[in-house]
């Protein structure tokens, strides 16, 4: 086929006008096929390059639909009128509207009363676009929910020129799950705060320089010391210069091992020392090491304690040491008399004929005249001069710093101030037996208390109220 050919089977009108066209020229139509070639080419380039720019036009255009309507920030475009031109669509979710509902709207509908009421240049978006432009940061406020509530934003403004006039672009953030997690963690800090200011005891959280980071209220209150001067204090402060090796080796303990604990006298600010137990263990935090415990006041159970231990050595009837815990100075004393060779005497004394004081008197007479003994006996006595009941109406006086002589004439003051003494009881006279017995060293406290038992015998053998010295040990 031709192009002749071709060019008739277009439309009549042109392809008449083609086909003349084409058969028209000196070489018989070539050079009329050669311009028609440079026309369509030509045209299909300018075709070519009008549609791609047209295309960069509408691909730019809705590029910046596209971002505009998938941005996660919410944008609000707002006129020098103060109303609203456009919402994207993450700005209608934020501010409850439907596409398109708030335009035209008057922008302070986005925002409650009380923020304009806060700031009367709230609304003046041109001073907020400059302080912006100048480096201000952007500003937290609420705004106003379609539905009514207010919520917290982070909102900054830029100005958008648009020829002669102005046109603001405000861009929120919704910053109300910040906000919540910061409210979570307050109440967090709260109830953690309730806990410890709740614990029974003393709380402290101490860091590996020794400063306090964290207390409870009943640190302050049993201590005397005030929030800013705990936060000046070094944990050993609180403990005598005599516990403080002590008390900081339990640190250390703690800090090594993960826990420890101890019982040390916490000095108070008034200086009074009031006994506590220490719990601590190691708190790893963010790669620092805390010590973190708790102090509980035993001045109770120390008291029942003390007084358990006055019960169990103490002679309930006079008040003066048993013979539990008269071995026990005993052996005490033994054993310095032995160490240093100093001199240590042992006196034994039993009240004569106390069965008759019972008889006729009565037994609690008898309690009241082995109470008197004590307190007259007593009065003879030197603070280092241990006295205490052997055993029913049996005495014991331990001597320390005192040879035989000494412990003779003590015995004699005693037995003399008894016998002068004037019991209740009419018409009788208390006397007492003693036996006298100096420490021989290396006899050890059971010879020791023979010797001066059989002393008190030959005493009550020979007649009564009288002082009698023991033998010394044949074995010795
Ligand atoms: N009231 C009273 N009597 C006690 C107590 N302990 C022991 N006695 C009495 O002391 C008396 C001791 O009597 P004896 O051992 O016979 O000795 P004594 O009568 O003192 O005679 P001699 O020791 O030989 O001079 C007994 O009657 C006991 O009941 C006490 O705590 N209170």
């Amino acid at each position: 086929m031709t192009a002749s050919d071709r060019m008739a089977l277009l439309p009549s009108r042109t392809g008449a006008w083609a086909a003349g066209f084409l058969s028209w020229g000196p070489a018989g139509g070539a050079w009329s096929w050669t311009a028609l070639l440079v026309v369509v080419v030509g045209t299909a380039f300018w075709a070519l390059r009008e549609r791609r720019r047209a295309r960069r036009a509408v691909s730019g255009e809705e590029r910046l639909r596209t971002q505009w309507s998938h941005l996660p920030a919410a944008l609000v475009l707002v006129d020098d009128h103060g109303r609203i031109a456009a919402l994207n669509p993450a700005a209608e979710r934020l501010f409850g509207y439907g596409p398109g509902e708030a335009a035209e709207l008057p922008v302070a509908r986005l925002f409650p009363d009380s923020t304009a009421a806060a700031d009367p240049h709230f609304l003046d978006f041109h001073r907020k676009a400059e302080e912006q432009a100048a480096g201000g940061p952007a500003r937290e406020v609420h705004c106003l929910h379609q539905a009514g509530h207010a919520f917290p934003v982070r909102m900054a403004v830029s100005e958008v020129p648009r020829g002669p006039r102005r046109e603001y672009l405000l861009l929120f953030q919704d910053n109300s799950l910040e906000k919540a997690m910061e409210g979570a963690l307050q109440r967090e800090s709260r109830f953690a705060n309730a806990v410890i200011n709740s614990l029974p005891g003393i709380f402290y959280l101490v860091d590996q320089q020794g400063c306090f980071c964290r207390w409870n209220r009943n640190l302050e209150q049993v201590s005397g010391y005030s929030g800013a001067e705990v936060e000046e204090l070094h944990p050993l402060e609180l403990f005598r210069s005599e516990e403080r090796d002590r008390v900081s080796r339990m640190i250390q303990e703690t800090f090594d091992a993960g826990a420890s604990s101890l019982e040390a006298d916490l000095v108070l600010r008034s200086g009074e020392a009031r006994p506590f137990f220490f719990a601590s263990f190691r708190v790893d935090l963010d790669g620092d090491r805390y010590l973190a415990g708790m102090g509980v006041d035993i001045s109770h159970r120390r008291h029942l304690e003390e007084e358990l231990t006055r019960l169990a050595t103490t002679d309930l009837l006079t008040g003066i040491a048993n013979r539990m815990q008269f071995e026990q100075d005993l052996a005490r004393e033994v054993g310095k008399a032995e160490r240093y060779g100093r001199p240590l005497t042992l006196i034994m004394f039993d009240v004569d004929h106390f069965k008759r004081v019972n008889d006729s008197h009565g037994h609690e007479s008898g309690d009241r005249v082995l109470q008197e003994v004590v307190a007259v006996a007593g009065t003879r006595l030197r603070d280092v001069d241990i006295l205490a009941r052997w055993g029913g109406e049996e005495f014991m006086v331990l001597a320390p710093e005192t040879g035989e002589r000494g412990g003779f004439e003590l015995a004699e003051r005693i037995r003399q101030t008894v016998a002068e003494h004037a019991f209740p009881i009419p018409e009788q006279i208390v006397t007492a037996s003693f036996g006298v017995a100096a420490y021989e060293s290396g006899e050890g406290e059971g010879t020791f208390l023979r010797r001066v038992d059989e002393a008190l015998y030959r005493a009550k053998a020979e007649g009564r109220d009288q002082v009698c010295r023991a033998e010394p040990d044949p074995a010795s």
